[in-house]
């Protein structure tokens, strides 16, 4: 559609204070789910929507939510206090993430709508004289909701009219089955509802059945992910687990993949495996898991956000009870979950500015390829994501490729060529380094890091609350295990950087502690410029085997 033809939030009939609101976002103009789901949403229709990954889902419900308590307010008699929107998330990290959205969205009437986030504290008593005050809004995951409703801090039977389930597809997903059900007895019978998420699949179809009356079904013929334009996606195939972390070791060490990139991982000690192995090389990088306390993961976010990490690994395994084997993301471990297990922590997290994304390990179903994927080229941003694929896990990213775009005939994955032979001089080091990376080191590693996370945790709980400024000196990077960090990795000798890559591999040197990028460094990457800048990606085979590794 012609940006002309795109309906302004000016035409939506929005209340001024949220114009203001939304005009000091700097949103131009709505996203397409905005623009679909916004009036409909103001007609009092039942939205069932589904749109791509970092299309602006959550000011699409958001919106709606306040116009209408803003108008009930403006227009009606006099009404009572209490709770009228209630909106769910399957993650502690998603509800913070959509409290602060309605709390910019309101900023120009924080008197009039109040949002709470019932998932943000683990202490009840702290939650219930603040929902004893009955906030306009409630955010939370449906079992600390339900929490509150049995222990009668919370009544929404007489008083709730919209209600907003997002990312959908995970709530039930995830064990929240029977809690929702129990939840729903909780509700008034009749309220507006919305079910968003960038994925469906047949719980979202249950869901539908249980919340949703004579609903418009908004299912955005754009694609999940962001086209070409927008998001690259490449895949590379390594012969052998070692050529993997070599090829990494290349992309970070000589900063071939520059700016902020996000590392997808597919178990808690895979993570911790690779952020040891690159420690050695003083590449600094966090995890990030579902096994940290919530204080910590929203915090590495948040440091990530702004600018001071490069590098996170982030794993959507299910953590604080069992992975389901062979259980894809989003499909169904039900009734499994212990109270506080979580699904993946990126899930659904909007992380600002991300270059690329690399899955060192292949997503486990096209789902969660998008919901990686999806980390980057977000809003009007570009990116790019780069798989890792073995030679026995081709038929995997096959399926993923077929879920995603049809059989259409060419491969929507660029092959990211690369001549392994380049590096063949790292080859030595990287295997040191792999092989130091024993289980012991990890599982040290791992208790180390949950001990020091949950200190942070309480520093970050009292002293930082009246310290803002001293959060920043907290760094969630340091090495986990100094006896591996061999100081000599650290430095990249001239003579073992290839000759083709000499021009533009700038070895990576650990940047000075507590400083956050300098300034130029926090800039997005220009829209034409490729994070993996090195190279360039041929369709066809090469011609000369150097081809593929052309300087840009
Ligand atoms: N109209 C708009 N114009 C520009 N940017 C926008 C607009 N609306 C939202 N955004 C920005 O887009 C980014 C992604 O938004 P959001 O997190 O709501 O996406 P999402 O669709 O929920 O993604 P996901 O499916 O991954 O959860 C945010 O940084 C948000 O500030």
């Amino acid at each position: 559609m012609a940006d002309s033809e795109v309906l302004s939030f000016e035409h939506m009939g929005l209340d001024p204070r949220l114009l203001q609101a939304i005009a000091e976002q700097g949103w131009a103009r709505p996203t397409l789910i905005q623009e679909k789901a916004i009036p409909l949403a103001l007609e009092g229709k039942d939205l069932l929507a589904r749109a791509r990954t970092g299309s602006g889902k959550t000011a699409a419900y958001a919106i709606p939510l306040l116009q209408h308590l803003l108008h009930r307010k403006a227009t009606g008699p006099v009404i009572e206090q209490a709770v009228r929107g209630l909106v769910l998330v399957p993650t502690k990290e998603l509800a913070r993430q959509a409290q602060t959205m309605i709390r910019q969205l309101t900023a120009y009437c924080a008197r009039d709508v109040r949002v709470v986030d019932v998932s943000a504290s683990e202490d009840f008593a702290f939650q219930r004289p603040l929902l004893m005050e009955k906030p306009d809004v409630v955010v939370g995951t449906p079992s600390r909701v339900l929490s509150h409703l049995l222990q009668g801090n919370l009544n929404l039977r007489d008083s709730l009219e919209l209600l907003v389930m997002d990312e959908a597809d995970l709530l039930f997903s995830f064990g929240f089955e029977e809690e929702l059900k129990t939840l729903l007895c909780h509700l008034p019978r009749i309220y507006q509802a919305f079910l968003m998420s960038a994925t469906f699949n047949e719980d979202v179809q249950a869901l539908k059945e249980l919340v949703l009356h004579n609903p418009v079904t908004l299912k955005l013929q754009e694609s999940q992910l962001p086209g070409p334009d927008q998001l690259q996606q490449f895949q590379v195939v390594c012969e052998t687990e070692e050529d993997k972390f070599l090829l990494l070791y290349a992309l970070l060490k000589l900063s071939l993949l520059r700016g902020k990139s996000l590392l997808f991982v597919n178990t808690l000690e895979r993570s911790y495996r690779l952020r040891l192995f690159l420690e050695q090389f003083s590449i600094p990088a966090c995890v990030l898991n579902g096994e940290l306390p919530l204080r910590s993961r929203c915090h590495i976010i948040s440091q990530f956000n702004q600018g001071f990490y490069d590098c996170v690994i982030a794993t959507d395994e299910e953590v604080l009870g069992a992975p389901v084997k062979g259980k894809r993301q989003g499909q169904g471990s039900k009734g499994e979950r212990s109270a506080d297990t979580e699904s993946g922590v990126a899930r659904g997290i909007d992380f600002h500015n991300v270059t690329a994304v690399l899955n060192f390990d292949l997503p486990p179903s096209p789902e969660a390829y998008i919901h990686r994927a999806g980390r980057t080229a977000r809003a009007n941003n570009p990116g790019t994501a780069l798989t890792f694929v073995l030679p026995t896990e081709r038929p995997q990213l096959k399926e993923i490729e077929e879920a995603l775009g049809g059989e259409s005939a060419e491969s929507m994955f660029l092959p990211y060529q690369f001549r392994m032979e380049e590096i063949e001089g790292f080859r030595y080091r990287c295997r040191d380094a792999m092989r130091s990376v024993t289980k012991q080191a990890i599982r040290e590693a791992r208790l180390k890091e949950i001990k020091e996370e949950l200190l942070h945790s309480e520093k970050l709980k009292t002293y930082f609350e009246d310290n803002p400024r001293d959060l920043q000196l907290l760094r969630h990077d340091r090495p986990l295990h100094p006896a591996v960090v061999k100081p000599h990795l650290g430095h990249v000798p001239d003579y073992l950087v290839p000759p083709t890559l000499r021009g533009i591999a700038r070895p990576h040197s650990r940047r000075k502690r507590n400083r956050p990028f300098t300034s130029h460094r926090k800039l997005k990457a220009p829209k034409t410029q490729n994070p993996l800048r090195s190279f360039k990606y041929t369709r066809k085979k090469p011609k000369t085997p150097a081809a593929s590794a052309k300087c840009s």
